[in-house]
């Protein structure tokens, strides 16, 4: 297809302008020098006519989020005949970019370790800023020039919008008023992309999470291997396939941090604010426990991609839902694809019919908004390669020390402890690996229950509930000696505990309760709640009061042996 001849200007405003480094949907960035300092900066020109005027938006922003690690600058900006510039820092290859540079179809895990919290922390700064980014995509995380070339820089705010009204100072409300889609067909979330909602901070982190796992599954995520939708129908069936997907099959084969990460930003509330630091800190721990660094620099090429006692991590092919002939549609679609610039493409036809909290626009009238955007110019070819590598495989996780001993990971010990659980005959032992269940959550840095974690418990739920499981007879004595005044004591202080809280911490309330069990049948009861309780918890995580909960299980199982 012609392309439209366009004649950029040679210098905008004290800058001359080099090479071009890329074009976006609406306009060009290109490399310029300022002509009396000499500086390197990157500019973006957009004509002022523009119907969709992203530079125009990210003007706005950019005074609120600057001063942020992995942000750029922004130097001058302005309108000078018909085009609309800004300039800000030069920056390096965008992830996109690193990722068709690859000889593999996936990520190795460090990297993506470092991704996430790089860009979890990008986000946090700019939530706190009171500004969501809408457009996270490997294109739009661009890494910076040396000495900052292992920071990842967030660029393109031209989807960005206020969160915190800049008038009343509170969080946007929520709304069920339809609403057009501005965000990428990729990763923009299912409440976002599929069910029309207003997007707030989970969002975001929800994009980051989506991401992430395509990074890790060969392929990428499997809505995106048909390209960009440039029908209504294609363009239904990919939120299709996006909004049914279930995180277990997502992240088949990952590290249980990722889907646990996907479900935490699909259960945040509308104005939660997403815990940062605690997901940060999962992928840091993620890092070491496979024997990386947990420090966040990205190194590009990656410096050991694969430890040697470990298997690449990737994710294994999911179970698609598809419609008769939807195979041949993929394949069709891939044999179609052409190698271009961007990888994914947002909806910016939708930005013409911004709210009130998007940058003004001149007080003109949006024109009507298109139904779903067209596709963007190039698409990345991307292989279909299926991959049948076991997530249970028990070594998966091992590592040698440097003094050649076996470490295993959180993972593997929760998983060997399951087995165990399953095996065990009688009371005591179950007692006695209750004490190393708690040991293990302990000692690890992370205390969120992983799906290993969750397998350790509901093993011992089956194992007390049918006691047809051991071979031994079980004992259901009432709890005896100090036992008993323990448990009334136990009684007095949760009445007190009550009075003075008026609600108990449930927690706490099951760590009493145990205490007070007569029988493995309501030991499983209540390990059963105990898990529940756990799973509702925002960030999973194994609390004090939960700690007391095992200590009090293990006890009373020793006690009823
Ligand atoms: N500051 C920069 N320094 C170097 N390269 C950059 C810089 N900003 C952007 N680029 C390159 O140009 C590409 C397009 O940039 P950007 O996303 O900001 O433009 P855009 O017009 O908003 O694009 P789109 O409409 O596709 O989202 C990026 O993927 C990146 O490769």
């Amino acid at each position: 297809m012609a392309q439209r001849q366009v004649h950029y200007p040679r210098y905008v405003g004290n800058y001359e302008l080099h090479q071009k480094l890329g074009a976006g949907y609406s306009g060009a960035i290109f490399c310029a020098r300022h002509v009396h300092t000499n500086d390197w900066v990157a500019l973006k020109l957009q004509p002022v006519d523009e119907a969709c005027p992203t530079n125009r938006y990210e003007r706005a922003f950019y005074p609120a989020i600057q001063g942020g690690e992995g942000i750029p600058t922004l130097y001058a900006s302005g309108i000078q005949g018909p085009w609309d510039y800004l300039v800000i820092d030069l920056l390096g290859s965008s992830l996109d970019s690193l990722h068709r540079t690859k000889k593999t179809d996936v990520w190795d895990l460090r990297s993506v370790c470092c991704v996430a919290q790089q860009v979890i922390s990008r986000l946090e700064w700019m939530h706190t800023r009171g500004v969501l980014h809408r457009d996270i995509q490997l294109g739009n995380c661009v890494l910076g020039l040396p000495p900052n070339d292992k920071t990842i820089y967030m660029i393109d705010f031209g989807f960005s919008k206020f969160f915190i009204d800049q008038r009343t100072k509170r969080h946007i409300p929520d709304s069920k008023e339809p609403r057009d889609f501005i965000g990428n067909y990729w990763f923009s979330s299912v409440r976002v992309h599929c069910r029309n909602q207003v997007p707030s901070r989970r969002d975001d982190l929800e994009a980051v999470a989506l991401m992430l796992i395509h990074m890790l599954t060969p392929g990428g995520l499997h809505w995106t291997r048909n390209g960009v939708p440039k029908t209504d129908e294609a363009h239904e069936r990919l939120m299709y396939e996006k909004r049914t997907a279930r995180p277990e099959d997502l992240c088949r084969g990952l590290p249980p941090p990722f889907e646990e990460f996907l479900r935490y930003c699909r259960r945040l509330n509308f104005t939660d604010r997403p815990d940062y630091e605690q997901w940060i800190e999962e992928f840091r721990n993620l890092a070491e426990e496979h024997g990386f660094p947990g420090d966040p620099a990205f190194i590009w090429p990656p410096p050991n991609p694969e430890p040697m006692a470990q298997p690449t991590v990737r994710a294994q092919a999911a179970p698609v839902r598809k419609q008769t002939g939807e195979l041949e549609g993929v394949l069709t679609g891939l044999a179609n694809m052409q190698l271009g610039e961007r990888q994914v493409l947002g909806v910016r036809d939708n930005l013409v019919n911004r709210d009130s909290n998007t940058p003004p626009k001149d007080g003109k009238k949006p024109a009507k908004p298109k139904k779903a955007a067209g596709p963007k110019q190039g698409q990345e070819v991307i292989n279909l390669v299926s991959d049948d590598e076991s997530a249970h495989d028990e070594n998966a996780h091992a590592r040698m020390t440097p003094h050649g001993g076996v470490r295993f990971s959180k993972a593997q010990r929760l998983a060997q402890l399951a087995r165990e659980v399953e095996a065990a005959t009688d009371n005591a032992t179950l007692g006695r690996l209750v004490r190393q269940f708690a040991q293990v959550m302990e000692e690890n840095r992370s205390r969120m229950l992983t799906k290993e974690g969750f397998a350790v418990l509901d093993a011992l739920r089956k194992q007390l509930a049918d006691p047809s499981v051991f071979i031994t007879p079980i004992r259901t004595a009432r709890p005896r000696g100090s036992g008993a005044s323990a448990a009334q004591d136990g009684s007095a202080v949760v009445a007190e505990r009550e009075t003075r809280n008026g609600k108990l911490n449930k927690l706490w309330r099951l760590g009493q309760d145990v205490r007070k069990a007569g029988s493995n049948e309501q030991l499983a009861r209540l390990v059963l709640e105990f898990g529940a309780v756990i799973d509702r918890s925002s960030g999973r995580t194994v609390t004090k009061d939960g700690f007391g909960f095992l200590a009090g299980l293990a006890g009373r199982l020793e006690a009823l042996a």
